[in-house]
């Protein structure tokens, strides 16, 4: 049989051919333009003749800001749209803060690559007008407001500082500033991701950074938090490749396993669950600390894991959270993760659950 004359020519090697245009994905708020665009601009050096195009597209989440994100589903909320352009190929790569990216993704997709990590950590950010009076979350008065709508930041913290109020706080970072900051406003402090306050280039206002260690009662982070994933199709073998050398391998290693550790137990739905992961003795020992604690709403418990493990390959990293997990469900975090279910299912909940 001879070859049409318009069919090209299969070479003998395996490598696909670049692609002369990728089109990244992603939502349209201004952090997550700014992460597409710090992607865009490293693949750009790496691959100077492909052309990268960013299409900001908004999700439900930013769409819809008057329903309760519970009821909204929670999981995919902000990603939904995203991973149907991707799935029809109207779009080439997504670029996800990796914690708004939900653990089990639409079959075909992958998480082709985690780039080096922004700080993990939570930290506080105080009222302007307050600021020469307050440091920490230990300076504050009983009934002070802390505005989060996170249940993992809110558990965590009322756990160790019972006199504390807290008051739901949604909205892009700004809005979520001006807020904290308006004169008539009730909040004294905001809980914020360190990472999209370091990119928005408002580090300034942090006042306090939250970790395990942190001396009046830890805080541990969320499931990829201050990571970057993207995302691309499994068979789209050309994109994967021009994605590989921007990976972080330790920052990817860690994700996936404390991804792992919410993959194993959410079930259903998404769940308060706090992580925290650090490479033990210098990189190359390949030793990986993972600390996970699963909190109840009021605060008033909350179940503790953590292992050391030589942590090599993805796989390692996805069985060590799975390990990780079972030790949570035989320290009885499954009565909590029931309580949370139930209670969603029985009765619109008051208390919105955003998966930050
Ligand atoms: N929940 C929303 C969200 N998703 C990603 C970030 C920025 C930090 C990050 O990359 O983890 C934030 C803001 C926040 O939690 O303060």
């Amino acid at each position: 049989m001879s070859t049409p004359a318009t069919q090209p020519i299969i070479t003998s090697s395996s490598a696909p051919a670049q692609p002369t245009v990728v089109r990244v994905g992603t939502r349209k708020s201004a952090l997550a333009m700014k992460q597409a665009e710090y992607v865009v601009s490293s693949l750009q050096r790496l691959h100077p003749s492909v052309r990268f195009e960013i299409r900001g597209m908004q999700s439900l989440g930013d769409i819809d800001k008057v329903t309760a994100l519970y009821k909204m589903g929670g999981k995919g909320l902000w990603t939904n749209e995203l991973e149907a352009g991707l799935v029809a190929r109207e779009l080439d790569v997504i670029v996800h803060s990796l914690k708004d990216m939900p653990t089990v993704l639409p079959s075909g997709c992958v998480l082709a690559c985690v780039t080096p990590r922004e700080d993990p950590r939570d930290v506080v950010v105080v009222k302007r007008s307050l600021q020469a009076q307050y440091k920490t979350l230990a300076d504050l008065p009983a009934g002070a407001v802390v505005g989060t709508s996170s249940v993992r930041r809110m558990a965590q913290i009322r756990r160790r500082y019972p006199r504390l109020a807290f008051k739901d706080m949604r909205g892009n970072i700004d809005t979520r500033l001006r807020k904290l900051d308006a004169e008539d406003g009730e909040y004294a402090v905001l809980i914020l991701a360190a990472a999209g306050l370091l990119r928005m280039g408002q580090g300034g206002r942090i006042a306090q950074y939250l970790e395990s260690r942190t001396e009046g009662g830890g805080m541990l982070h969320a499931v990829g938090q201050g990571g970057l994933g993207i995302e691309a199709r499994a068979d789209d073998q050309a994109t994967l490749d021009l994605l590989k050398p921007l990976e972080d391998e330790g920052a990817m290693l860690a994700c996936e396993a404390e991804r792992s550790v919410m993959r194993t137990l959410e079930g259903g739905c998404s769940i308060p669950i706090g992580v925290e992961t650090t490479w033990l003795d210098g990189d190359d020992s390949g030793k990986l600390r993972l600390t996970a604690t699963v909190v109840n709403v009021e605060g008033t418990e909350a179940v503790d894991g953590e292992d050391v493990e030589v942590i090599k390959t993805r796989e390692e990293a996805i069985e060590f959270g799975k390990r990780v997990a079972k030790q949570l469900t035989d320290n009885g975090a499954q009565k909590i993760l029931d309580e949370i279910n139930a209670e969603r299912e029985a009765n619109p909940n008051p208390n919105p659950w955003v998966p930050a």
